[in-house]
Protein backbone atom coordinates (compact mmCIF):
# COMPACT_ATOMS: atom_id res chain seq x y z
CA UNK A 1 0.00 0.00 0.00
CA UNK A 2 2.60 2.39 1.14
CA UNK A 3 5.00 1.53 -2.04
CA UNK A 4 1.69 2.48 -4.22
CA UNK A 5 1.23 5.70 -2.63
CA UNK A 6 5.01 6.50 -3.08
CA UNK A 7 4.66 5.38 -6.81
CA UNK A 8 1.58 7.34 -7.41
CA UNK A 9 3.06 10.74 -5.88
CA UNK A 10 6.47 9.91 -7.85
CA UNK A 11 4.24 9.51 -11.20
CA UNK A 12 2.57 12.62 -10.37
CA UNK A 13 5.96 14.41 -10.20
CA UNK A 14 6.82 13.25 -13.66
CA UNK A 15 3.85 13.96 -15.12
CA UNK A 16 3.89 17.68 -13.87
CA UNK A 17 7.10 18.06 -14.58
CA UNK A 18 7.32 16.27 -17.82
CA UNK A 19 4.37 18.96 -18.95
CA UNK A 20 6.16 21.41 -17.47
CA UNK A 21 9.21 21.37 -18.88
CA UNK A 22 8.77 19.64 -22.36
CA UNK A 23 11.73 17.92 -23.64
CA UNK A 24 13.70 19.79 -25.98
CA UNK A 25 15.11 18.15 -29.05
CA UNK A 26 17.47 20.90 -30.13
CA UNK A 27 20.14 22.59 -27.95
CA UNK A 28 20.51 26.21 -27.05
CA UNK A 29 22.33 28.31 -28.64
CA UNK A 30 26.05 28.45 -27.55
CA UNK A 31 27.65 30.79 -24.66
CA UNK A 32 30.00 31.34 -21.31
CA UNK A 33 30.34 28.39 -19.15
CA UNK A 34 27.02 28.77 -17.00
CA UNK A 35 26.95 28.18 -13.20
CA UNK A 36 24.42 26.71 -11.30
CA UNK A 37 21.26 29.15 -10.17
CA UNK A 38 23.45 32.11 -10.87
CA UNK A 39 24.13 30.93 -14.88
CA UNK A 40 26.18 33.47 -16.95
CA UNK A 41 25.44 36.21 -14.28
CA UNK A 42 29.27 36.58 -13.29
CA UNK A 43 30.47 36.49 -16.95
CA UNK A 44 27.63 38.87 -18.63
CA UNK A 45 30.11 42.13 -19.15
CA UNK A 46 29.03 45.30 -17.28
CA UNK A 47 30.80 47.68 -20.15
CA UNK A 48 30.31 47.69 -23.94
CA UNK A 49 28.23 44.72 -24.00
CA UNK A 50 28.02 44.87 -27.01
CA UNK A 51 32.00 45.03 -27.67
CA UNK A 52 31.91 41.98 -25.47
CA UNK A 53 29.32 40.20 -27.03
CA UNK A 54 30.68 40.00 -30.52
CA UNK A 55 34.13 38.89 -29.01
CA UNK A 56 31.82 35.97 -27.55
CA UNK A 57 30.55 35.51 -30.38
CA UNK A 58 33.78 34.88 -32.71
CA UNK A 59 35.05 33.00 -29.88
CA UNK A 60 32.26 30.45 -29.61
CA UNK A 61 31.98 30.66 -33.66
CA UNK A 62 28.58 31.19 -33.83
CA UNK A 63 26.05 34.42 -35.01
CA UNK A 64 23.93 33.93 -31.72
CA UNK A 65 24.90 33.69 -28.29
CA UNK A 66 22.50 32.27 -24.86
CA UNK A 67 22.88 33.29 -21.87
CA UNK A 68 21.32 32.83 -18.66
CA UNK A 69 20.85 34.51 -15.70
CA UNK A 70 18.81 33.40 -12.37
CA UNK A 71 17.15 31.08 -14.92
CA UNK A 72 16.40 33.98 -17.43
CA UNK A 73 17.03 33.42 -20.88
CA UNK A 74 19.09 35.97 -22.42
CA UNK A 75 19.82 35.49 -26.58
CA UNK A 76 21.98 38.09 -28.44
CA UNK A 77 21.90 38.35 -32.38
CA UNK A 78 25.38 39.09 -33.70
CA UNK A 79 24.68 38.93 -37.39
CA UNK A 80 22.59 40.23 -40.04
CA UNK A 81 21.45 36.69 -41.42
CA UNK A 82 20.20 35.72 -37.42
CA UNK A 83 18.84 39.38 -36.98
CA UNK A 84 16.24 38.77 -39.92
CA UNK A 85 15.83 35.32 -39.55
CA UNK A 86 14.65 35.85 -36.10
CA UNK A 87 13.00 39.63 -36.27
CA UNK A 88 11.69 39.12 -40.21
CA UNK A 89 11.08 35.80 -40.27
CA UNK A 90 9.84 34.89 -36.87
CA UNK A 91 8.25 38.21 -36.67
CA UNK A 92 5.09 36.50 -35.02
CA UNK A 93 6.66 35.04 -32.20
CA UNK A 94 9.73 37.90 -31.58
CA UNK A 95 7.87 41.37 -32.17
CA UNK A 96 7.18 42.01 -28.76
CA UNK A 97 9.20 43.66 -25.82
CA UNK A 98 9.96 42.64 -22.33
CA UNK A 99 7.82 43.04 -19.36
CA UNK A 100 10.69 44.77 -17.71
CA UNK A 101 9.17 45.59 -13.78
CA UNK A 102 11.87 48.57 -13.32
CA UNK A 103 10.68 50.96 -16.94
CA UNK A 104 7.08 49.94 -17.37
CA UNK A 105 5.86 49.78 -13.83
CA UNK A 106 8.19 51.19 -11.38
CA UNK A 107 8.87 53.86 -13.29
CA UNK A 108 5.68 54.10 -15.25
CA UNK A 109 7.11 54.15 -18.86
CA UNK A 110 3.98 51.34 -19.86
CA UNK A 111 1.92 54.26 -21.38
CA UNK A 112 4.78 54.48 -24.07
CA UNK A 113 4.29 51.97 -27.20
CA UNK A 114 8.23 51.81 -27.57
CA UNK A 115 8.48 49.61 -24.29
CA UNK A 116 4.80 47.91 -24.59
CA UNK A 117 4.64 43.79 -25.30
CA UNK A 118 2.99 43.25 -28.84
CA UNK A 119 -0.56 43.19 -28.97
CA UNK A 120 -3.80 45.76 -29.62
CA UNK A 121 -2.43 48.32 -27.40
CA UNK A 122 0.93 48.54 -28.84
CA UNK A 123 -1.01 48.59 -32.44
CA UNK A 124 -3.33 51.25 -31.84
CA UNK A 125 -0.63 53.36 -30.66
CA UNK A 126 1.68 53.07 -33.51
CA UNK A 127 -1.24 53.31 -36.19
CA UNK A 128 -1.41 56.64 -34.82
CA UNK A 129 2.49 57.49 -34.69
CA UNK A 130 2.88 55.94 -38.66
CA UNK A 131 -0.03 58.45 -39.74
CA UNK A 132 1.81 60.67 -39.32
CA UNK A 133 5.82 59.57 -39.94
CA UNK A 134 4.80 57.90 -42.98
CA UNK A 135 7.66 59.50 -45.99
CA UNK A 136 4.74 60.59 -48.11
CA UNK A 137 3.20 62.65 -45.09
CA UNK A 138 6.39 63.84 -43.67
CA UNK A 139 7.53 65.23 -47.07
CA UNK A 140 4.38 67.57 -47.13
CA UNK A 141 4.18 68.36 -43.43
CA UNK A 142 7.06 68.19 -41.44
CA UNK A 143 10.07 69.45 -44.23
CA UNK A 144 8.82 72.79 -43.90
CA UNK A 145 9.17 72.66 -40.18
CA UNK A 146 12.34 71.17 -40.04
CA UNK A 147 13.75 73.13 -42.95
CA UNK A 148 12.90 76.58 -40.88
CA UNK A 149 14.33 74.74 -38.01
CA UNK A 150 17.83 74.10 -39.95
CA UNK A 151 18.43 77.76 -40.81
CA UNK A 152 17.60 78.84 -37.26
CA UNK A 153 20.54 75.87 -36.54
CA UNK A 154 23.00 78.04 -38.84
CA UNK A 155 22.28 81.40 -37.19
CA UNK A 156 22.80 79.97 -33.76
CA UNK A 157 26.05 78.15 -34.41
CA UNK A 158 27.09 81.16 -36.15
CA UNK A 159 26.43 83.80 -33.07
CA UNK A 160 27.77 81.20 -30.27
CA UNK A 161 29.52 78.82 -31.95
CA UNK A 162 31.18 77.37 -28.72
CA UNK A 163 27.18 76.14 -27.51
CA UNK A 164 27.03 73.71 -30.56
CA UNK A 165 26.04 71.29 -28.23
CA UNK A 166 23.25 73.13 -27.16
CA UNK A 167 21.73 74.47 -30.31
CA UNK A 168 21.78 70.70 -31.86
CA UNK A 169 19.89 69.97 -28.70
CA UNK A 170 17.06 73.18 -29.88
CA UNK A 171 17.41 72.27 -33.44
CA UNK A 172 15.79 68.77 -32.56
CA UNK A 173 13.73 69.18 -29.67
CA UNK A 174 12.04 72.37 -31.58
CA UNK A 175 11.23 70.22 -34.76
CA UNK A 176 10.23 67.61 -33.04
CA UNK A 177 7.55 69.70 -30.68
CA UNK A 178 6.65 71.68 -33.65
CA UNK A 179 6.09 68.45 -35.71
CA UNK A 180 4.20 66.90 -33.06
CA UNK A 181 2.38 69.07 -30.86
CA UNK A 182 2.51 72.92 -32.93
CA UNK A 183 3.60 74.69 -30.01
CA UNK A 184 6.62 77.24 -30.89
CA UNK A 185 10.01 76.63 -28.76
CA UNK A 186 11.89 79.85 -26.95
CA UNK A 187 14.94 80.76 -28.08
CA UNK A 188 16.58 79.94 -24.63
CA UNK A 189 15.80 77.70 -21.79
CA UNK A 190 12.43 76.38 -23.61
CA UNK A 191 10.45 74.54 -21.01
CA UNK A 192 9.64 72.03 -22.74
CA UNK A 193 12.85 70.83 -23.74
CA UNK A 194 14.10 70.75 -19.85
CA UNK A 195 10.80 68.40 -19.82
CA UNK A 196 11.57 66.13 -22.34
CA UNK A 197 15.35 66.16 -20.67
CA UNK A 198 14.30 65.57 -17.11
CA UNK A 199 11.99 62.47 -18.58
CA UNK A 200 14.83 60.55 -20.71
CA UNK A 201 17.74 61.00 -18.08
CA UNK A 202 16.08 58.21 -15.88
CA UNK A 203 15.82 55.87 -19.10
CA UNK A 204 19.15 54.04 -19.08
CA UNK A 205 18.27 53.63 -15.46
CA UNK A 206 15.33 51.63 -15.80
CA UNK A 207 16.84 49.68 -18.88
CA UNK A 208 16.40 45.99 -18.96
CA UNK A 209 17.95 44.32 -16.36
CA UNK A 210 20.02 47.49 -14.46
CA UNK A 211 17.89 46.17 -11.25
CA UNK A 212 17.13 43.30 -9.56
CA UNK A 213 13.67 44.10 -9.63
CA UNK A 214 13.72 42.92 -12.94
CA UNK A 215 15.08 39.35 -12.53
CA UNK A 216 12.82 39.09 -9.15
CA UNK A 217 9.76 41.38 -9.99
CA UNK A 218 8.36 40.73 -6.65
CA UNK A 219 10.63 43.02 -5.23
CA UNK A 220 8.18 46.03 -6.77
CA UNK A 221 6.24 45.58 -3.54
CA UNK A 222 8.86 46.19 -1.05
CA UNK A 223 8.68 49.96 0.04
CA UNK A 224 10.41 52.82 -0.37
CA UNK A 225 12.43 53.33 2.77
CA UNK A 226 13.78 49.49 3.40
CA UNK A 227 17.24 49.94 2.60
CA UNK A 228 17.93 48.86 -0.21
CA UNK A 229 15.24 50.02 -2.03
CA UNK A 230 16.56 52.97 -3.57
CA UNK A 231 14.62 52.15 -6.42
CA UNK A 232 11.66 52.92 -5.92
CA UNK A 233 12.27 56.44 -5.32
CA UNK A 234 14.09 56.59 -8.64
CA UNK A 235 10.75 55.10 -10.01
CA UNK A 236 8.60 57.69 -8.23
CA UNK A 237 10.62 60.60 -9.67
CA UNK A 238 10.82 58.87 -13.40
CA UNK A 239 6.67 58.29 -12.97
CA UNK A 240 6.29 62.41 -12.23
CA UNK A 241 8.38 63.86 -14.91
CA UNK A 242 6.93 61.03 -17.52
CA UNK A 243 4.01 62.31 -16.48
CA UNK A 244 4.70 66.19 -16.97
CA UNK A 245 5.58 65.54 -20.22
CA UNK A 246 2.81 63.64 -21.38
CA UNK A 247 0.49 66.19 -19.62
CA UNK A 248 2.15 69.87 -20.25
CA UNK A 249 3.04 70.07 -24.03
CA UNK A 250 -0.63 68.54 -24.78
CA UNK A 251 -2.22 70.90 -22.83
CA UNK A 252 -0.78 73.40 -24.24
CA UNK A 253 -2.05 72.01 -27.84
CA UNK A 254 -5.35 72.07 -27.04
CA UNK A 255 -5.49 75.39 -25.45
CA UNK A 256 -4.04 76.39 -29.12
CA UNK A 257 -6.60 74.77 -31.08
CA UNK A 258 -9.20 76.13 -28.84
CA UNK A 259 -7.82 79.44 -29.98
CA UNK A 260 -8.05 77.92 -33.60
CA UNK A 261 -3.90 77.54 -33.44
CA UNK A 262 -1.99 74.20 -33.66
CA UNK A 263 -3.61 73.25 -36.21
CA UNK A 264 -0.73 71.51 -38.16
CA UNK A 265 0.15 69.46 -35.44
CA UNK A 266 0.13 65.27 -35.07
CA UNK A 267 -2.19 66.01 -32.19
CA UNK A 268 -4.77 68.22 -34.34
CA UNK A 269 -4.50 65.89 -37.45
CA UNK A 270 -5.29 62.94 -34.88
CA UNK A 271 -8.07 63.78 -33.08
CA UNK A 272 -9.52 65.40 -36.27
CA UNK A 273 -10.16 61.71 -38.06
CA UNK A 274 -11.87 60.55 -35.29
CA UNK A 275 -15.06 61.84 -32.76
CA UNK A 276 -12.73 62.07 -29.44
CA UNK A 277 -14.24 62.28 -26.11
CA UNK A 278 -12.32 64.08 -23.71
CA UNK A 279 -10.26 62.47 -21.59
CA UNK A 280 -11.34 58.83 -22.97
CA UNK A 281 -8.86 55.95 -23.58
CA UNK A 282 -8.82 57.42 -27.18
CA UNK A 283 -7.66 60.73 -26.27
CA UNK A 284 -4.57 58.86 -24.09
CA UNK A 285 -3.73 57.09 -27.13
CA UNK A 286 -2.88 60.20 -28.70
CA UNK A 287 -1.27 61.78 -26.07
CA UNK A 288 1.07 59.03 -25.09
CA UNK A 289 1.75 58.45 -28.95
CA UNK A 290 2.88 62.15 -28.74
CA UNK A 291 4.92 61.84 -26.46
CA UNK A 292 7.15 58.67 -27.52
CA UNK A 293 7.40 60.35 -30.63
CA UNK A 294 9.11 63.50 -28.53
CA UNK A 295 10.95 60.97 -26.42
CA UNK A 296 12.24 59.09 -29.24
CA UNK A 297 13.30 61.62 -31.69
CA UNK A 298 15.70 63.37 -28.58
CA UNK A 299 18.28 61.50 -27.64
CA UNK A 300 19.15 59.60 -31.12
CA UNK A 301 18.92 62.80 -33.78
CA UNK A 302 21.11 64.63 -30.85
CA UNK A 303 24.14 61.77 -30.54
CA UNK A 304 24.22 61.12 -34.42
CA UNK A 305 24.64 65.24 -35.03
CA UNK A 306 27.01 65.81 -32.17
CA UNK A 307 29.56 62.78 -33.53
CA UNK A 308 29.29 64.20 -37.00
CA UNK A 309 30.55 67.21 -35.85
CA UNK A 310 33.50 65.14 -33.95
CA UNK A 311 34.36 63.29 -37.28
CA UNK A 312 34.15 66.45 -39.47
CA UNK A 313 37.06 68.01 -36.85
CA UNK A 314 38.29 65.10 -37.30
CA UNK A 315 38.75 63.97 -40.82
CA UNK A 316 39.31 67.64 -42.75
CA UNK A 317 39.92 65.79 -46.26
CA UNK A 318 36.36 63.87 -45.80
CA UNK A 319 34.76 67.25 -44.83
CA UNK A 320 36.70 69.47 -47.74
CA UNK A 321 35.56 66.30 -50.62
CA UNK A 322 31.92 66.87 -48.84
CA UNK A 323 32.10 71.18 -49.17
CA UNK A 324 33.72 70.65 -52.79
CA UNK A 325 30.35 68.72 -53.89
CA UNK A 326 28.10 70.99 -52.16
CA UNK A 327 29.89 74.14 -54.04
CA UNK A 328 29.56 72.59 -57.21
CA UNK A 329 26.25 71.97 -56.84
CA UNK A 330 24.51 74.43 -55.06
CA UNK A 331 25.90 77.68 -56.29
CA UNK A 332 26.49 79.86 -53.36
CA UNK A 333 22.96 78.98 -51.86
CA UNK A 334 21.98 76.52 -49.17
CA UNK A 335 20.95 73.23 -49.61
CA UNK A 336 17.47 71.80 -49.54
CA UNK A 337 15.27 68.39 -49.51
CA UNK A 338 15.12 68.47 -52.79
CA UNK A 339 18.88 68.48 -53.50
CA UNK A 340 20.09 64.99 -51.79
CA UNK A 341 19.66 63.48 -54.92
CA UNK A 342 22.49 64.97 -56.23
CA UNK A 343 24.17 65.58 -53.43
CA UNK A 344 26.10 61.69 -52.99
CA UNK A 345 28.54 62.22 -50.95
CA UNK A 346 26.91 64.24 -48.39
CA UNK A 347 24.06 61.70 -47.63
CA UNK A 348 26.94 59.17 -47.78
CA UNK A 349 28.53 61.25 -44.85
CA UNK A 350 25.50 61.18 -42.73
CA UNK A 351 24.87 57.43 -43.19
CA UNK A 352 28.80 56.91 -42.42
CA UNK A 353 28.45 58.65 -39.14
CA UNK A 354 25.51 56.68 -38.08
CA UNK A 355 27.18 53.09 -39.49
CA UNK A 356 30.17 53.83 -37.43
CA UNK A 357 28.95 54.36 -34.10
CA UNK A 358 24.92 53.24 -33.76
CA UNK A 359 23.27 55.54 -30.83
CA UNK A 360 21.40 52.14 -29.55
CA UNK A 361 24.18 49.59 -30.16
CA UNK A 362 21.86 46.70 -28.91
CA UNK A 363 18.35 47.90 -29.90
CA UNK A 364 15.85 48.03 -27.96
CA UNK A 365 15.64 44.92 -26.28
CA UNK A 366 12.61 42.56 -27.77
CA UNK A 367 11.33 38.69 -25.96
CA UNK A 368 10.24 36.01 -27.81
CA UNK A 369 6.39 34.92 -26.65
CA UNK A 370 6.67 31.29 -27.83
CA UNK A 371 9.85 28.88 -28.96
CA UNK A 372 11.73 29.40 -31.83
CA UNK A 373 14.70 28.19 -33.67
CA UNK A 374 17.73 29.41 -35.28
CA UNK A 375 20.37 27.28 -37.28
CA UNK A 376 19.13 24.32 -35.26
CA UNK A 377 19.45 25.80 -32.11
CA UNK A 378 16.34 26.15 -29.71
CA UNK A 379 15.09 29.51 -29.11
CA UNK A 380 13.06 29.80 -25.72
CA UNK A 381 9.67 31.66 -24.88
CA UNK A 382 10.12 34.22 -22.71
CA UNK A 383 13.89 35.11 -23.61
CA UNK A 384 14.87 38.47 -23.54
CA UNK A 385 16.42 39.19 -27.37
CA UNK A 386 19.24 41.95 -28.39
CA UNK A 387 20.26 42.50 -31.56
CA UNK A 388 23.51 43.63 -31.64
CA UNK A 389 23.27 46.57 -34.06
CA UNK A 390 26.96 47.88 -33.84
CA UNK A 391 28.40 44.50 -34.79
CA UNK A 392 26.51 44.03 -38.10
CA UNK A 393 27.04 47.51 -39.06
CA UNK A 394 30.72 46.69 -38.15
CA UNK A 395 30.67 42.94 -40.14
CA UNK A 396 34.17 43.30 -42.03
CA UNK A 397 32.27 41.11 -45.04
CA UNK A 398 30.00 43.34 -46.10
CA UNK A 399 31.76 46.78 -44.83
CA UNK A 400 35.80 46.51 -44.94
CA UNK A 401 38.00 48.26 -42.16
CA UNK A 402 34.82 48.48 -41.07
CA UNK A 403 36.43 50.83 -37.52
CA UNK A 404 37.34 53.44 -40.27
CA UNK A 405 35.43 56.41 -41.15
CA UNK A 406 35.28 56.07 -44.90
CA UNK A 407 32.04 57.47 -46.28
CA UNK A 408 33.09 56.61 -49.94
CA UNK A 409 32.37 52.76 -48.88
CA UNK A 410 28.68 53.70 -49.62
CA UNK A 411 29.20 54.82 -53.42
CA UNK A 412 28.93 52.84 -56.52
CA UNK A 413 29.42 54.56 -59.82
CA UNK A 414 29.28 58.43 -57.92
CA UNK A 415 25.86 57.31 -56.29
CA UNK A 416 24.67 55.78 -53.46
CA UNK A 417 24.86 51.67 -53.43
CA UNK A 418 21.10 51.02 -52.54
CA UNK A 419 22.20 47.37 -51.82
CA UNK A 420 24.54 49.06 -48.67
CA UNK A 421 22.32 51.37 -48.10
CA UNK A 422 19.42 48.81 -47.30
CA UNK A 423 21.53 46.93 -45.35
CA UNK A 424 22.40 50.01 -43.35
CA UNK A 425 18.76 50.58 -42.92
CA UNK A 426 19.41 47.92 -39.88
CA UNK A 427 20.71 50.96 -37.80
CA UNK A 428 16.92 51.67 -37.03
CA UNK A 429 15.99 47.38 -36.39
CA UNK A 430 13.99 45.29 -37.47
CA UNK A 431 10.37 43.63 -38.48
CA UNK A 432 7.43 44.90 -37.06
CA UNK A 433 9.31 47.17 -34.40
CA UNK A 434 11.73 48.73 -36.88
CA UNK A 435 12.45 52.68 -35.60
CA UNK A 436 9.02 54.39 -37.15
CA UNK A 437 10.49 57.75 -36.79
CA UNK A 438 13.59 56.56 -39.52
CA UNK A 439 12.40 58.79 -42.84
CA UNK A 440 12.00 62.23 -40.10
CA UNK A 441 15.28 61.65 -38.67
CA UNK A 442 16.99 60.79 -41.82
CA UNK A 443 15.40 63.82 -43.33
CA UNK A 444 16.62 65.87 -40.06
CA UNK A 445 20.53 64.91 -40.27
CA UNK A 446 20.65 64.84 -43.70
CA UNK A 447 19.65 68.50 -44.09
CA UNK A 448 21.74 69.61 -41.32
CA UNK A 449 24.60 67.99 -41.78
CA UNK A 450 24.98 69.17 -45.32
CA UNK A 451 23.57 72.72 -44.38
CA UNK A 452 26.65 72.90 -41.59
CA UNK A 453 29.28 71.66 -44.15
CA UNK A 454 27.91 74.23 -47.03
CA UNK A 455 29.14 77.32 -44.74
CA UNK A 456 30.69 76.48 -41.69
CA UNK A 457 34.48 75.22 -41.42
CA UNK A 458 34.74 72.36 -38.29
CA UNK A 459 38.19 72.21 -36.40
CA UNK A 460 40.03 72.05 -33.75
CA UNK A 461 39.34 74.43 -31.10
CA UNK A 462 42.66 75.89 -29.88
CA UNK A 463 43.80 76.59 -25.90
CA UNK A 464 45.18 79.98 -24.65
CA UNK A 465 48.50 78.45 -25.88
CA UNK A 466 47.37 78.17 -29.62
CA UNK A 467 48.05 74.87 -29.08
CA UNK A 468 45.21 72.54 -30.88
CA UNK A 469 42.82 70.47 -28.78
CA UNK A 470 42.68 67.16 -29.19
CA UNK A 471 39.03 65.46 -29.96
CA UNK A 472 39.03 61.89 -28.98
CA UNK A 473 35.06 61.23 -28.96
CA UNK A 474 33.84 59.39 -25.55
CA UNK A 475 30.51 57.98 -25.05
CA UNK A 476 28.75 57.39 -21.82
CA UNK A 477 28.60 53.09 -22.21
CA UNK A 478 24.83 52.77 -21.46
CA UNK A 479 22.91 51.14 -24.12
CA UNK A 480 21.03 54.32 -24.70
CA UNK A 481 24.49 56.48 -25.63
CA UNK A 482 25.53 60.14 -24.96
CA UNK A 483 28.53 61.46 -26.60
CA UNK A 484 30.21 63.48 -23.86
CA UNK A 485 31.11 66.94 -24.18
CA UNK A 486 34.25 68.15 -26.30
CA UNK A 487 35.34 71.62 -27.85
CA UNK A 488 35.66 72.43 -31.74
CA UNK A 489 35.89 75.64 -33.75
CA UNK A 490 33.17 76.02 -36.30
CA UNK A 491 33.58 79.09 -38.70
CA UNK A 492 32.22 80.76 -41.86
CA UNK A 493 33.61 79.05 -44.33
CA UNK A 494 33.66 82.70 -46.69
CA UNK A 495 32.19 86.01 -46.82
CA UNK A 496 29.43 84.72 -49.16
CA UNK A 497 29.07 81.72 -46.11
CA UNK A 498 28.37 84.59 -43.56
CA UNK A 499 25.81 86.20 -46.24
CA UNK A 500 24.12 83.26 -46.51
CA UNK A 501 24.07 82.64 -42.87
CA UNK A 502 23.03 86.24 -42.32
CA UNK A 503 20.21 85.53 -44.73
CA UNK A 504 18.70 82.60 -42.46
CA UNK A 505 16.24 85.03 -40.40
CA UNK A 506 13.94 83.66 -38.13
CA UNK A 507 11.15 82.84 -40.44
C1 LIG B 1 19.34 58.56 -35.75
C2 LIG B 1 18.11 58.43 -35.40
C3 LIG B 1 17.44 57.18 -34.89
C4 LIG B 1 17.92 55.91 -34.72
C5 LIG B 1 19.32 55.39 -35.05
C6 LIG B 1 16.84 55.10 -34.19
C7 LIG B 1 16.94 53.75 -33.91
C8 LIG B 1 15.91 52.99 -33.38
C9 LIG B 1 16.01 51.58 -33.08
C10 LIG B 1 17.24 50.72 -33.29
C11 LIG B 1 14.80 51.18 -32.58
C12 LIG B 1 14.43 49.76 -32.12
C13 LIG B 1 13.85 48.99 -33.29
C14 LIG B 1 13.65 47.50 -33.03
O1 LIG B 1 13.17 47.09 -31.96
O2 LIG B 1 13.98 46.71 -33.94
C15 LIG B 1 13.93 52.33 -32.57
C16 LIG B 1 12.63 52.32 -32.13
C17 LIG B 1 11.83 53.44 -32.08
N1 LIG B 1 12.14 54.70 -32.54
FE1 LIG B 1 13.89 55.30 -33.38
N2 LIG B 1 15.72 55.89 -34.04
C18 LIG B 1 16.04 57.16 -34.46
C19 LIG B 1 15.20 58.26 -34.50
C20 LIG B 1 13.89 58.26 -34.09
C21 LIG B 1 13.00 59.40 -34.21
C22 LIG B 1 13.36 60.74 -34.83
C23 LIG B 1 11.80 59.01 -33.67
C24 LIG B 1 10.53 59.79 -33.53
C25 LIG B 1 10.14 60.71 -34.36
C26 LIG B 1 11.94 57.63 -33.24
C27 LIG B 1 10.95 56.87 -32.64
C28 LIG B 1 11.07 55.53 -32.32
C29 LIG B 1 10.00 54.76 -31.70
C30 LIG B 1 8.62 55.29 -31.29
C31 LIG B 1 10.48 53.45 -31.54
C32 LIG B 1 9.74 52.26 -30.92
C33 LIG B 1 8.99 51.48 -32.00
C34 LIG B 1 8.16 50.31 -31.44
O3 LIG B 1 8.50 49.79 -30.39
O4 LIG B 1 7.20 49.93 -32.11
N3 LIG B 1 13.22 57.20 -33.52
N4 LIG B 1 14.63 53.42 -33.07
Amino acid sequence: MFSSIILAVFSIIVLVYVRKKPRRTLPLPPGPRKYPIIGDLLVVPDESHWVAYDRIAKECNSDILHFSVFGNSVIVLNSFAAASDVLDRQSSISSSRPEGTMINEVMGWKSMFSVQPYGQQWRDHRKVFWQEFHPEHGRLHHRPIQLRCSRDLIRHLYESPLDFQTHIRHMIASSILMVVYGVDVQEKDDPNITLVEDALKHLDLGFIGTYMVDIFPFLKHIPRWIPGAGFQIIGENATRDLNLLVDVPYSQTRRLLAKGRGESSLICRALNRGSIPDGGPEEGIIKNTAATAYLGANETSKFSMTLFIALMALNPDIQERAQRELDQYLDHRLPEFEDEYYLPYTSAVMLEVLRLEPITPLGLPRSLVSDGDYKGYHLPSGSVVFCNLWAILRDETVFSEPEEFKPSRFLIDGQIDPRLKDYFMTAFGFGRRICPGRYFAMDNLWLNMASILSVFTIGKAVDENGQEIDINPEYTTNLNRHVLPFKCSIKPRSERAEELIRECRRL
